[in-house]
């Protein structure tokens, strides 16, 4: 960018113009969040002002945002912040992005939490915890467990449930799995978006999916190691009649069906996402068989 004046019109277009040469996803969009990030505004108030000279000063973090997207730094790492089920939840490098269609998997654990009445529910893999945080958020008298095998993703989560007012109802315990609950822990509800890639797909993925955790995308050799123990374990603390739901690769479907059967699941089924992938799995603790001790 040369020394002329650079109002938000001027900056945006060409921002959206240089994204758009290099490939960014979604250029214009990228411009305006980062540049209302910078200005500490949102992205309907920079149309009001499209006038406004920037300051040097918001020029130069501008340009440090744009330098560092163009390095392949996820938009929500530089904001610091994801949308996720309508609230703002607090991202960085810790945790893996929250994507669109995890809020498909909330939805569906919805239906098994009672709307006026207490449930209970565990998120297991709950890296920012926006999935253990959104229940709890939407079903005011639910107490809701969360696991998950980084301490620095189960401190964010923490914060974010802080943040979002559900710290007394949103319990973070660290470790793998079903491993950190109470013996007696029972629920309604067991939920997850477990690590499901394969690892020998990892290095084929794009720039930013790689700066995320490699312990939130890698699913084993096959990428089923992480959603078979979690098949496995709900089968141990879901009450009788409750749901586990999980998020689940595109591939996947068939093998993880068979997954729940095996499992002794009742209505082991897979469904798909709004881009008709396979995506969310279910399977129902069946009612007349104690858990599996
Ligand atoms: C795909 S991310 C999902 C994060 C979040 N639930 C979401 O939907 O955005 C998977 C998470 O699983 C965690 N994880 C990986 N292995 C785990 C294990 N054995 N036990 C518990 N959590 C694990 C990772 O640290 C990461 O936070």
């Amino acid at each position: 960018m040369s020394e002329e004046i650079w109002t938000i019109r001027r900056v945006l277009t060409w921002t959206a113009q240089h994204f758009e040469k290099r490939g960014v996803d979604a250029p214009r969009l990228t411009a305006e969040v980062l540049l209302a990030h910078v200005l500490k505004t949102t992205r309907v108030r920079l149309y009001v002002d499209l006038d406004r000279p920037l300051e040097k000063e918001e020029l130069a973090a501008f340009k440090a945002l744009i330098a560092r997207r163009m390095a392949g730094e996820p938009t929500q790492y530089l904001t610091g912040v994801r949308e996720f089920y309508n609230r703002p939840f607090k991202v960085d490098a810790r945790v893996l992005i929250p994507r669109p269609e995890t809020e498909l998997l909330v939805e569906a654990a919805l239906h098994a939490l009672p709307k006026d009445g207490p449930g209970t529910a565990l998120d297991v893999c709950t890296g920012s915890g926006c999935i253990a945080i959104s229940l709890a958020a939407e079903r005011p008298q639910a107490s809701v467990l969360a696991t998950d095998l980084s301490p620095d993703a189960c401190a964010l989560a923490r914060e974010n449930a802080q943040a979002l007012g559900v710290a007394d109802r949103v319990s973070v315990l660290h470790g793998s799995l079903f491993t950190p609950l109470p013996p007696d822990a029972r629920f309604q509800v067991v939920v997850s978006n477990p690590p499901y890639i394969a690892s020998g797909e990892i290095p084929g993925l794009s720039a930013e999916v790689r700066r995320e955790p490699r312990m939130a995308l890698d699913g084993g050799p096959d990428g089923l190691a992480l959603l078979r123990q979690v098949i496995e374990g709900a089968r141990r603390v879901l009450v009788p009649g409750g749901l586990l739901a999980m998020e689940i690769g595109e591939t996947q479907g068939p093998a993880v069906q068979a997954l729940l059967q095996a499992a002794g699941y009742d209505n082991a089924r897979v469904e798909k996402d709004l881009e008709r992938r396979d995506r969310l799995a279910f399977g129902t603790q069946p009612v007349a068989n104690q858990p599996r001790g």
